[in-house]
């Protein structure tokens, strides 16, 4: 049967479907040539009329941002209407005739060094201008990059600000606000994780993009360092130039303040040829790897492709003084996760408050229950050890390093959220635009990791290793989650579907862990090696010891040790 949207969009057949709703092709019945566009439905994560026209407000604004990003660049797809019928948004775009890089890969192979950098150099000047826009894409991947096939230009698709108006609620202070964070687990840095995207997020992104591409492999296939955390990924493109890895070592730095500040600096390296001094490049081979058992893909199969997840606003690293109430993050999230996966395709939605209830600050510990499923993970090898970013571990836990147990949990229950990051301390929206203010380009003032803390008080890495269990007894998962390196929270082995693995672990099998004795083995400015000794309780009154050897990297940015790994 015909599909008629708004009385006027022939639907010629899906495109995709995932957690915010579905995407068609079709063609515009009121335009003489019956052009094709794309029409992306967008539903609310909240059904509520008390927030519909909050949602509906913030939805026209980012449309409005979209049009004006469509109207001046040809690699952005031109927005050609929006409207909203029964409750669902929609936006009408133009239909960019092409490949994804993902379906380029998987139907070619590999790219060479040359036509990866020809589209470096073709998109970088796009991410120039949206961020002088001041917005963030946050969801640069394969999959949202279509080589158009008119002239092979690569268009920029899918921006996350319209998706993440769907996630509008009412904070505390009956601001509306965003309860999600838009972005895809390998692709995404561990600061948009946490809900506090930056320009240069964006570049991490790209170059996580560019990897790929040169690869074949998804980020979570490739391995990291354990003492480093570096992705290392040299040796799956032994080829490429030290100029080309060096500015992708750059852009894909841990920090922002190490990656390039913006796309003109990092074009400009890749025209120049100049390998960036602060991250050397590295010759490919031989430090130690975290194991990650997966078969070598050449050509990835679409079920492996990371999806863009919608995430809570993670614990940022400057705190926001709000109170927050819980929520019933788990309907939502298990409705999402049951509506979400359609075909290849998963979006995992997260959202934060019921429209009268206030976002949850940091405890998910009401969380309603996710499915089931314990991770592969066993227990010693979902270990984590931290805080928040802008808590440092010392204030929780003292510096005694030994022989300490962890505080008994707090009637957890297990969550389903699906999260990379925790359910917000922050309640500021990660809008397409980053702040308010009218002067642009300036990431600095939008990057919060760029303000460096003194490192006072620094603490021990029993000490991170202890807080870590404490915080995972406190129910605060998505804290603790948010203390694990990147590359550890994209292990794959480990965490299969991302938070949701680590989640239904430690709220759904474990009661509590009571560390009994932890003892670091070496330790330096920027690396340690804990062995802690545990004692797991679980929810089935079973008890388990084990030893769990930790691999600490100093976050000097946040005067915290992060888990790089653990075995
Ligand atoms: N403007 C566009 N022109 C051509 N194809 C598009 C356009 N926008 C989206 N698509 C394609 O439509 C399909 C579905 O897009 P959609 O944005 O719903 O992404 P998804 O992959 O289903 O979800 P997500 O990116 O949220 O994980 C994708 O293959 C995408 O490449």
């Amino acid at each position: 049967m015909e599909t008629l949207l708004d009385n006027r969009y022939r639907v010629i057949r899906t495109l995709g479907s995932g957690g915010f709703g579905e995407t068609f092709l079709a063609e515009d019945s009121q335009m003489p040539s019956h052009r094709r566009c794309v029409v992306k439905q967008l539903r609310p994560i909240q059904n509520n009329p008390q927030i519909y026209q909050l949602v509906q407000e913030r939805f026209q604004r980012e449309a409005a941002i979209l049009e004006d990003l469509g109207s001046h660049t040809d690699q952005i797809p031109t927005l050609y209407a929006y409207f909203q019928a029964n409750t669902q948004f929609y936006v009408v775009q133009e239909w960019v005739e092409g490949d994804t890089l993902t379906a380029k890969v998987q139907q070619q192979g590999v790219f060479s060094e040359s036509a990866v950098k020809e589209i470096l150099v073709n998109l970088l000047p796009v991410l120039e201008y949206v961020h002088s826009k001041r917005i963030i894409h946050r969801d640069i991947k394969p999959d949202n990059i279509i080589l158009r096939r008119r002239d092979g230009k690569p268009v920029l698709i899918d921006f996350g600000a319209v998706r993440e108006s769907m996630g509008t609620v009412v904070n505390s202070q009956g601001n509306a606000t965003s309860s999600i964070v838009i972005g895809t687990p390998g692709y995404m840095p561990s600061e948009q994780a946490a809900g506090r995207p930056v320009y240069s997020s964006d570049l991490y992104s790209l170059a996580m993009t560019a990897i790929y591409l040169l690869t074949g492999k998804q980020p979570q296939e490739i391995e990291t360092d354990p003492h480093t955390g570096d992705i290392v990924w040299h040796r799956y493109a032994l080829s490429v130039s030290p100029t080309l890895a060096g500015v992708i070592d750059r852009a894909i730095a841990y920090h922002p303040r190490e990656r390039f500040a913006t796309a003109r600096e990092m074009l400009q390296a890749l025209q120049l040829g100049v390998v960036p001094a602060t991250v050397p490049y590295q010759q490919p081979q031989s430090s130690p790897t975290v194991p990650y058992q997966q078969p070598p893909v050449t050509t990835p199969a679409n079920a492996t492709l990371p999806h863009t997840v919608a995430i809570s606003p993670g614990t940022a690293p400057t705190p926001q003084p709000v109170s927050h109430n819980n929520s019933n993050k788990g309907v939502l999230l298990g409705s999402l996760i049951a509506g979400g996966v359609i075909g290849a395709s998963v979006v995992i939605g997260f959202a934060l408050t019921r429209p009268n209830q206030q976002v949850t600050q940091t405890t998910p510990s009401e969380n309603t229950v996710s499915s089931n499923t314990s991770p592969s993970a066993e227990p010693s090898l979902s270990p984590s050890a931290t805080t928040t970013p802008d808590t440092p571990i010392n204030q929780d836990v003292s510096q005694n390093p030994t022989r300490r147990t962890s505080t008994p949990p707090i009637s957890v229950q297990p969550s389903a959220t699906p999260v990379e990051s925790p359910p917000a301390t922050n309640t500021e929206p990660v809008t397409s635009v980053p702040q308010e203010t009218t002067t642009p380009e300036t990431p600095t003032a939008t990057q919060p990791e760029e303000t460096s803390q003194p490192e006072v008080n620094r603490p021990s890495p029993e000490a991170a290793v202890e807080n870590y269990y404490a915080t995972i007894n406190r129910g605060e998962y998505s804290t603790a989650w948010n203390l694990l390196s990147p590359s550890f929270q994209n292990n794959r082995r480990l965490h299969p579907k991302g938070y949701l693995s680590y989640v239904d672990w430690w709220g759904g099998q474990v009661e509590s862990v009571e560390v009994e004795q932890v003892t670091t083995q070496d330790a330096n400015a920027d690396t340690a090696t804990v062995n802690a000794k545990l004692q797991y309780l679980m929810k089935n009154g079973k008890q388990a010891p084990s030893t769990v050897r930790f691999s600490l990297l100093w976050d000097g940015e946040n005067n915290r040790w992060v888990v790089s790994n653990a075995n």
